[in-house]
């Protein structure tokens, strides 16, 4: 068994789409990003490498590479999920926590957790995505960005 930590941080912007979870919120403004700036999937994602002992997702993924200019993070998430399946692990868990004064994330997190459900190749019951304004203190609670993090135990895949 392996653990991992992951955490990342976006700027909130105008005229960029807010995208958490693989999925697109209305919102005035978005993260901005090299990639889609999914800061879900990044701070899951850097979970899974660290765990490996692969380093993060900017060893992996360069935001000096246009190739992922734009990029959207379930490409890259799956290409974690191919990487971690190739090392001989599978997902045990994730568990995650959206930082956000706003928008509101509870009726979006079902489809977040199926979407990177699907893309770990794991069961949703593996996953769980959490969401916490942090009562407009910091820059999370001044709307200045959104922060995530996340946790995950990687498991040998011959063990069930
Ligand atoms: N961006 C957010 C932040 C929080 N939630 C949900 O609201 C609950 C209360 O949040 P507190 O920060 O006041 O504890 C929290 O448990 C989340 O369910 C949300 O949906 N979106
Ligand atoms: C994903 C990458 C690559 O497009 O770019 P960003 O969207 O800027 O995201 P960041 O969290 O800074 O992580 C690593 C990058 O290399």
């Amino acid at each position: 068994m392996k653990i991992g930590i992951g955490y990342d941080v976006h700027k909130l912007v105008e005229n960029r789409k807010l995208i958490i979870g693989g999925v697109e919120i209305i919102f005035e403004k978005g993260l901005e990003g090299h990639s889609d700036a999914d800061v879900l999937i990044h701070a899951i994602m850097d979970s899974i490498l660290g765990a490996m002992g692969k380093g993060d997702i900017g060893c992996l993924f360069p935001d000096t590479d246009d190739a992922y200019k734009g990029a959207n993070s379930r490409v890259l998430l799956r290409t974690v999920t191919d990487l971690m399946t190739k090392s001989g692990f599978k997902i045990g868990n994730v568990d995650s926590v959206i930082i956000a004064q706003k928008p509101k994330m509870m009726p979006h997190i079902e489809k977040m957790k199926r979407n990177i459900a699907e893309d770990l190749e794991t069961d949703i019951s593996n996953v769980n995505i959490k969401a916490t304004t942090t009562e407009h203190l910091g820059f999370e609670g001044r709307g200045e960005g959104i922060a995530a993090q996340s946790v995950c135990l990687l498991v040998n895949k011959e063990n069930h």
